[in-house]
């Protein structure tokens, strides 16, 4: 696996792979790797004949008094786990690579940004689309990869690929989990054991809101005990708890297929989010 840092290294790499006629997919992370991640590689490996994975903690993604600086950071940890998967380039941008002096240039997704994370973290959906648009120009992929456990992400992402018309896939892979439930995330490694056991009760509380709504219950009434469940469980704080249409976000004030039931909660200061598909059965 080559560790590449600068883009000229990196294109020069590239015309490589296209000059063998390989299918590049790419898997853009903020790095401190889990199997989720590696679920994101096995999908590209099959997908694909040249794997390239970016590891990249985006400072125009996290707001104010965000968790920059905590952000778990373990680069060569990394690289051996995808040294191992064979993927064939890790590229590894610098802050100053990606937003040289005079940097000027935002990508702004409207509609599918609004509320949920979009509304708890003003302008993460900006800095995620800008940085991606960027990873895209920079990699031109035949597919990219990215996890549905960050939903509104990859329904962000999935507008600006067709609205920037970049024509490569891009394809959404299933939520790896732990085995009692909890998505698997690079930020559960700030909760205590008590927290961890705690946290649990995210998926769990979503899980019986899910039943519920397909039983036909009262939506609004479902959706408020749920958010006091979850306090009752450990957690400090719900950002949001909602149905959503689940190809356009739209918030919905009835159930109806295809929907989404998606959260975001505090525990201690650490923010998970997940989210599940409503359906019968
Ligand atoms: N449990 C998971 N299952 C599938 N994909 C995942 C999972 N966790 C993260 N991903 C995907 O991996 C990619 C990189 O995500 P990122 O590096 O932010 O990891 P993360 O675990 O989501 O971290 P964070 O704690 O910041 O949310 C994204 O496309 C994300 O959706
Ligand atoms: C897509 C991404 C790599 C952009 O920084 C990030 O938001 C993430 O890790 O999900
Ligand atoms: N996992 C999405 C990236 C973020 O939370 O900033």
């Amino acid at each position: 696996m080559q560790i590449i840092r600068q883009l000229a290294p990196l294109r020069d790499a590239l015309n490589e792979l296209r000059k063998r006629n390989k299918r590049i997919g790419l898997v853009p992370t903020m790095g401190a790797l889990h199997a989720g991640h590696m679920s994101l590689v096995e999908a590209a490996s099959e997908q694909c004949d040249a794997v390239i994975a970016s590891i990249f903690v985006n400072p125009t993604q996290f707001g104010e008094g965000e968790d920059l600086d905590a952000y778990p950071r373990q680069e060569s940890a990394d690289a051996a786990l995808l040294e191992e998967a064979n993927v064939a380039i890790l590229w590894v941008p610098t802050v100053e690579q990606m937003y040289p002096d005079g940097y000027a240039t935002n990508v702004s997704v409207s509609g599918v940004s609004n509320g949920l994370c979009g509304g708890s973290r003003p302008g993460h959906f900006d800095g995620v689309a800008t940085v991606v648009a960027k990873l895209f120009n920079q990699v031109r992929p035949d597919a990219a990869f990215f996890g549905e456990k960050d939903y509104q992400q990859l329904a962000v992402i999935r507008r600006m690929a067709r609205d920037l018309d970049f024509a490569h896939d891009i394809v959404g892979v299933p939520t790896v989990r732990d085995p009692d439930g909890l998505a698997l995330s690079s930020r559960n490694a700030y909760l205590d054991s008590k927290q961890r056991a705690q946290a649990v009760a995210l998926p769990d509380v979503m899980r019986d809101a899910a039943a519920a709504i397909v039983a036909g219950g009262d939506l609004d009434q479902i959706l408020k005990e749920a958010t006091c469940k979850l306090l009752s469980s450990g957690f400090q704080n719900v950002d949001y708890f909602e149905l959503r249409n689940a190809e356009t976000l739209e918030i919905m004030n009835k159930y109806q297929e295809p929907a989404r039931l998606l959260a975001a909660a505090h525990i201690g200061s650490t923010r998970l989010i997940d989210n599940i598909a409503v359906t019968p059965g």
